[in-house]
């Protein structure tokens, strides 16, 4: 069984021209959980996950996978497998063909191509060409890609992105499987509610900072609890409340007490003789709690409990303009990534690749990452051609 690995982020800032798009984020991701990186669009999420792959060169700061920058993994592929949004894919190439491609370069067994396929219910479609993919399906082609050399470290970008509720439902069950097995499971979202039953620790970011980590019930801690009360007689309730020393909001429900417990609301009014006509206690959401941190009202005590002052990211947010005027990120294929050695081989979005010599890369505005394979791999896909019509296809 593959090992997850420890990620870690230490004061990891990133600045792209005139834009801070992370912040002195430093964060541990544990094995055996499912980890949620939250945050709305633009919060640097991507950034933070390419720089953890080796992506982007951070401005400051280091992010690690069981203590190595990605470049220094000796098996990429077989260490983390990632996905960056909908991955994009070479549309006249059947699913099995996309995967068995990769395989090969990582001298992964043709099996395993079935395996993984059959793992994210593909099965059916492995003769299929990508091009005709719905955007689920290409989501689990990316999975299945991720998975493709069983590693202990998954790093997932949006990953529910155009899957339908049954979809939904069968990537939390199998987030859940792999992190149960011990592996490390990071997956961000802009929506609490889409990974709220998935996930067992959170991180979240707004505008480049780190404002919460910790577990989804260190969340539930962070929400604001009051009592709500009412009484037939609501004027003797505000006056028993009052001589008990209580403050409280008139509200059209009725009256907030966030001084006490529904339990001594009903004995002060009880010792006063007024029958109540409601009593109950209230907390916010979890999507309440979420929503004030990344607006920047609150800031949880696992991020410093300071609200931060504005970064530049949020200046070049309200001015689009000034996106046009910021330097293009330098793509793998013009610089190899920072870390890399030149020894080492050059990571990309999806955990591994073919040799450096024999690949290049596309990088789409959306930061999906697509491998153009040279014309040197015509045989390999001869190969594969072969193997599927002598029925390997299925
Ligand atoms: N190559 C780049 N050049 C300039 N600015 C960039 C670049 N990449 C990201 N940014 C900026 O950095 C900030 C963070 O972007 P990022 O894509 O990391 O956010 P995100 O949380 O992943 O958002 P989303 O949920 O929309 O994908 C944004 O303001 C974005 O415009």
């Amino acid at each position: 069984m593959p090992e997850g690995q420890v990620l870690e982020f230490s004061g990891v800032t990133k600045r792209f021209g005139p834009v801070t798009a992370v912040t002195d984020l430093s964060a541990r991701v544990e094995p055996g959980l499912v980890t949620g990186f939250l945050g709305p669009n633009g919060a640097g999420k991507t950034t933070t996950l390419r720089i953890l792959l080796g992506l982007v060169r951070a401005s400051e700061g280091t992010a690690t996978i069981g203590g190595v920058p990605y470049a220094k993994l000796a098996t990429p592929l077989q260490s983390v497998g990632a996905v960056l949004e909908a991955s994009s894919f070479h549309p006249g190439r059947t699913a099995a063909n996309h995967l068995l491609v990769y395989a090969r370069a990582a001298g992964i067994p043709r099996a395993r191509v079935d395996e993984v396929l059959g793992l994210v219910g593909l099965s059916d479609a492995a003769g299929r060409k990508v091009g005709g993919f719905s955007l689920g399906m290409r989501q689990r082609l990316g999975l299945a890609y991720a998975l493709l050399g069983d590693p202990g470290v998954l790093v997932l970008d949006e990953p529910s992105n155009g899957l339908d509720p049954e979809g939904i439902r069968w990537m939390r069950g199998l987030l859940r499987a792999l992190a149960a097995e011990g592996r490390t499971v990071l997956v961000s979202s802009h929506m609490l509610g889409e990974v709220q039953q998935t996930v067992d620790a959170l991180l979240i970011i707004a505008k480049g900072r780190l404002v919460f980590q910790g577990g989804i019930e260190d969340l539930a801690e962070a929400s604001d609890q009051a009592t709500v009360v009412d009484a037939a007689d609501r004027a003797a309730l505000e006056a028993a409340l009052t001589a008990a020393g209580h403050s409280f909001e008139v509200l059209r429900n009725g009256l907030t007490v966030r001084t006490a417990e529904p339990v001594e609301v009903g004995a002060v009014a009880q010792a006063a003789g007024i029958a109540l006509s409601s009593l109950q206690r209230r907390g916010a959401t979890l999507e309440d709690v979420f929503l004030e941190l990344v607006s920047g009202e609150r800031v949880h005590v696992s991020a410093g409990g300071a609200v931060p002052p504005p970064v530049a990211a949020e200046a070049a947010e309200l001015r689009p303009e000034a996106q046009a005027e910021i330097e293009p990120e330098p793509q793998p294929e013009a610089e190899p990534a920072p870390e890399a050695e030149p020894d080492a081989e050059p990571p990309h979005g999806g955990g591994d690749e073919p040799p450096a010599a024999a690949a290049s890369f596309a990088v789409a505005a959306t930061g999906v990452i697509d491998i153009v394979l040279p014309a040197r791999d015509d045989d390999h896909v001869a190969d594969r051609e072969r193997y599927h019509s002598e029925g390997g296809q299925r």
